[in-house]
């Protein structure tokens, strides 16, 4: 959060709020949000697909009619392709291979290929965009001085993924 917010206040320069314009100069925010939707991806199980045809995919034979159930939450936990799979590390995204459409399949938080989500562009300009203002603007702390090791992290699955109880947070403006 410190380095964020260090990111943030130093390219905000003492104005009102973040436009646009300067997301691109954030490296280490666009790396938060990736490290948080590769733990916690929106749809952990993106859109259940139905194959059109009989195809041999990694030796496995999928026929005509199956439903294809992508689990994008455990490839982002897979310990084969991800150090410390368990750990928020933004870090790990602070290099150009880890792009939205890298297709590198171990990092899938928008699905891929024909099918993946079209509103990507859009959804990342969003979530940048808030969150740049809101750590700009505000100083957040835990309430009662609770450690951020002991918050319950457990997720609720459905279509969508999130938190099991609802996070509090005490915002304070910085100015
Ligand atoms: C954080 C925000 C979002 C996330 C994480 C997300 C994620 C996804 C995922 C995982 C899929 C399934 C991809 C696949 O099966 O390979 C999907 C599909 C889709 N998304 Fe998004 N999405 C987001 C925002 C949006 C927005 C803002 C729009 C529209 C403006 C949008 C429109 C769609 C559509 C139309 C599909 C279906 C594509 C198809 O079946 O061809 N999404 N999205």
């Amino acid at each position: 959060m410190r380095r964020l917010q260090q990111e943030v206040t130093k390219i905000g320069q003492g104005r009102p709020m973040i436009p646009e314009e300067d997301l691109d100069k954030m490296q280490y925010l666009k790396a938060v949000i990736k490290e948080s939707l590769r733990l916690h991806p929106s749809f952990p199980l993106l859109l259940p697909r139905e194959s059109t045809q009989d195809v041999k995919l990694m030796g496995y034979d999928i026929s005509s009619g199956t439903q294809v159930i992508i689990n994008a939450w455990a490839i982002g936990r897979d310990p084969a392709e991800w150090e410390d799979p368990e750990e928020f590390r933004p870090e790990r995204f602070l290099n150009k291979l880890n792009d939205y459409k890298a297709h590198t399949f171990k990092w899938i938080p928008f699905g891929a290929g024909r099918r993946g989500c079209p509103g990507i562009q859009f959804s990342v300009v969003v979530m940048e965009l808030a969150l740049a203002n809101i750590v700009y603007k505000f100083d957040l702390a835990l309430p009662n001085g609770v450690n951020y090791k002991d918050l319950d992290m457990t997720e609720k699955f459905g279509i969508t993924l999130h938190r099991n109880s609802s996070l509090m947070v005490i915002a304070t403006p910085r100015f």
